[in-house]
């Protein structure tokens, strides 16, 4: 295929580029790549590969757009709220380059349709944010045999690795056998994230996309690490390649086994992306109360109650109940006894509900008898939703 005269001008900056050159144009334009969440760190990379003229860009992502998704997912704008993320994505790109082909699947990827989705295209980008999902892509990735491009990012910091590039290129699984333990894993929404943190690694994704299709990437498997405040920011960790006894791309016995018949959740210790509502402390159900009950109880005997905030000074500096007391979760678990002296009946509350429960939790192990420890059931987003509107979400 030749480049057609009008593109010319559209790509001449990087093709005057040495080693790039019209060849390197005609392979991007030959190239087709499928990126996996149009989020924090696919909309930066979908941008830039689309400026850059991939042929065919797929874009997998079963979410809509919401407004908290504006401080970093870039390509989605306040008009697209509650548009599937796939399709707003899309509707970005065509604007940025009408000549490509652009194909939205506003669907989950899943063990069931993983080969399918990515098997058309070249080159995979994960740019999701569970675990689940990675193992999927990385041992899809292996039995496509295409290379992977990985990014990570949570609070000011972010990682970046291709897997599976070439015939000895490690995959996920030989760096992480087993899954992060699901306390360390949290969701933005959990841990908070710098939208120009995600927008460097996914530019990174892109960059690394574009350094294959060209032949400008470096043949070493390594892993980057950024962090925004450190210094410096980068540091690049070499890697060994394929673990001969990896269970995915090891030469020995491959033990995963189908990709459909593996339950990647229950892998990963069964987290979700969507873990709000699942409870992540046992509790009989006495010592839970909802919003309501809560409400009802602050109104008829306040002075009886104490509300203890389990949230970072940080979160309760944005918003927090008038008469409420800020006890951040660690220290709390670090020393629950003295939080317990005077206080009768204590409410303990966070932003989901699940800080407060284990909070709740290592309260009651103390307690005396006299003594009632109850955790709000849904937090002050539940406040919010159920009983203030006013007060505010983030
Ligand atoms: N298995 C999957 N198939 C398709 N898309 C996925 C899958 N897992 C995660 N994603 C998508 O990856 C994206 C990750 O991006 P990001 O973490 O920035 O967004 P988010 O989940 O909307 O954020 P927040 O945690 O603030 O709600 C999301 O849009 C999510 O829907
Ligand atoms: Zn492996």
């Amino acid at each position: 295929m030749q480049l057609a005269i009008e593109d010319y001008p559209r790509y001449g900056r990087q093709m005057i580029l040495d080693g790039f050159g019209l060849p390197g144009q005609l392979k991007l334009q030959n190239s087709s790549i499928v990126v996996i969440g149009a989020g924090g760190l696919g909309c930066p990379a979908l941008q830039y590969l689309a400026a850059a003229g991939i042929g065919r860009l797929g874009i997998v992502d079963h979410d809509v757009v919401e407004l908290s998704n504006l401080q970093r997912q870039v390509l989605h704008d306040e008009s697209k709220i509650g548009m599937p993320k796939a399709v707003s994505a899309s509707l970005a790109l065509e604007k940025i380059n009408s000549r490509l082909t652009i194909n939205a699947i506003t669907q989950a990827l899943t063990p069931d349709n993983a080969l399918e989705i990515l098997s058309p295209y070249d080159i995979i980008l994960d740019c999701t944010d569970n675990a689940p999902t990675r193992y999927l892509l990385s041992d899809s990735a292996v039995s496509l045999n295409k290379p992977l491009v990985s990014a990570a990012a949570q609070k000011y910091e972010g990682q970046l690795c291709t897997y599976n590039l070439g015939p000895e290129g490690p995959c996920y699984r030989c760096l992480f056998p087993t899954p992060p333990a699901r306390e360390l894993v949290g969701t933005c929404e959990e841990t908070g994230i710098l939208g120009a943190v995600t927008g460097i690694m996914g530019n990174l994704q892109a960059l690394e996309a574009i350094k294959i299709i060209t032949g400008l990437h470096d043949k070493k498997p390594s892993l980057l690490l950024f962090s925004a405040l450190g210094s410096p920011p980068f540091r690049s960790i070499k890697l060994r390649s394929r673990k001969p006894n990896c269970p995915a791309c090891g030469s020995a016995d491959q033990t995963v086994g189908q990709i459909r018949d593996i339950d990647y959740v229950q892998f990963c210790g069964g987290a979700t992306p969507d873990w709000e509502n699942l409870g992540l402390v046992p509790g009989s159900s006495e010592d839970r109360v909802s919003v309501e009950e809560f409400e009802k109880s602050l109104a008829t005997n306040r002075e009886e109650h104490t509300v203890i905030d389990v949230r970072s000074a940080a979160e309760f500096s944005i918003c927090s109940l008038p008469g409420s007391i800020n006890v951040p979760l660690n220290e709390l678990t670090a020393n629950p006894e003295s939080h317990l002296v005077h206080h009768r009946k204590i409410f303990v509350v966070c932003r989901l509900g699940n800080d407060s429960q284990i909070a709740a939790s290592s309260l009651r192990e103390k307690k005396g008898d006299d003594v009632v420890v109850r955790d709000v059931i849904g937090g002050l987003k539940a406040w919010t939703r159920h009983i203030d509107p006013n007060f505010p979400v983030y």
